[in-house]
């Protein structure tokens, strides 16, 4: 046997050989599950759209209470509080912590003047919170997360439009968070009118460069890209939300009983909710945790970091780069996100 040969066979017989390292995902899995996941979901909305509905007909439990009024003589909400309760939820051995952030009474004011800067104040709090820990000598190992992965912004079936203040809400919030836009208690629309609004909408975002996740990636597979692609023709979703089950062909399903029939939420023809939850847990959660980090959160970053280092540098001859435009995620720009 020549050395050439020799060395082939034993390159060849290395490659059979099993080591082990194909173990690495089941490795990785065994110490996630170990720690649990953490997702932090934000509602964004008028009083009474269905937020606290929805959150509780995705994750399919009684989470969050309604901040709407019991009796029509108690006094309306005075200001946008906010508001965050946290749950273990436990679904075949995983465990996800989910903290939902509440916003009543988003623009609900006669004067709605800045009404959006305690919502952006909170998301800016919860990266200075994770950066400060990150920053400290003696860091914690997993650090914990309050960062807001995603924000779910409802918007008024009115069939006409958005109103300037969901614009002037929507473009400050994509600045700072991934937002899922959805059109609340669809059902108060035909289909028709549905997908006539959902066009206008989609017309308006893009006409105001309003960036919404998931943005475009040219490192996604192709099948990624179709999927995100498939999920962008659906946005906003049109949902309808209960808490209620009705029982339809002697099944028991949550939907709406009215006069006039029963609207089945996980029914695709009656609604788009399937869709959406499939979108925020099935296919996208981890997704919507790792661009907060890469994006979002490197956004901040990158500007605090600048800025500290600038006041460190007072009388500095070079001029720093623009923390307004800091580098983000490579590939991934949210800035060219779809706003379709
Ligand atoms: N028709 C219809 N009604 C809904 C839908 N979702 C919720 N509702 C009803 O709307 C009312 C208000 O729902 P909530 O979930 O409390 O609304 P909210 O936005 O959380 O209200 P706040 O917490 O006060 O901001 C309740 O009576 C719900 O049963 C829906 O999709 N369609």
């Amino acid at each position: 046997m020549t050395n050439s040969e020799n060395t082939a066979e034993n390159k060849q017989t290395i490659l059979n050989a099993y080591v082990g390292f194909d173990t690495i995902t089941q490795q990785i899995e065994k110490k996630s599950l170990k720690r649990g996941f953490q997702f932090n979901v934000m509602v964004v909305g008028q009083t009474g759209l269905g937020k606290s509905t929805l959150v509780n007909t995705i994750f399919a439990s009684h989470l969050i209470e309604s901040k709407g009024r019991l009796n029509a003589d108690e006094p309306p909400r005075q200001t946008t509080e906010i508001e965050a309760v946290s749950h273990l939820i436990e679904e075949n051995g995983v465990r996800l912590r989910l903290n939902i952030v509440d916003t009543p009474g988003y623009g609900d004011q006669v004067n709605n003047e800045n009404c959006w800067e305690p919502i952006i104040k909170y998301i800016k709090d919860q990266h200075s919170a994770y950066l400060r820990k990150e920053l400290t000598a003696q860091r914690e190992r997993y650090i914990q997360d309050s960062r807001i992965h995603c924000c779910l912004f409802f918007i008024t079936p009115s069939g006409h439009s958005l109103k300037p203040i969901d614009i002037v809400v929507l473009k400050k919030l994509s600045e700072v968070v991934n937002i899922v836009p959805v059109i609340a208690k669809s059902d108060s629309l035909t289909l028709e009118e549905r997908e006539a609004f959902r066009q206008r909408i989609k017309a308006e975002l893009a006409f105001h460069n309003i960036n919404l996740y998931p943005y475009e990636s040219h490192e996604d597979e192709e099948q990624e890209q179709a999927l995100n692609e498939s999920i962008r023709e659906l946005i906003p979703f049109a949902i309808v939300g209960s808490e209620r089950n009705v029982v339809i062909d002697g099944k028991a399903v949550r939907g709406r009983k009215t006069r006039w029939g029963v609207i089945n939420v996980e029914d695709e023809t009656h609604c788009e909710f399937v869709h959406l939850r499939n979108f925020l847990t099935r296919t996208h959660l981890q997704d919507l945790i790792e661009t907060t980090a890469h994006i979002h959160y490197e956004a901040f970053r990158t500007k605090q970091l600048l800025a500290i280092k600038g006041s460190a540098q007072p009388s500095s001859p070079t001029p720093m780069s623009s923390p307004a435009t800091p580098s983000t995620n490579a590939g991934v720009s949210p800035a060219a996100g779809s706003a379709r």
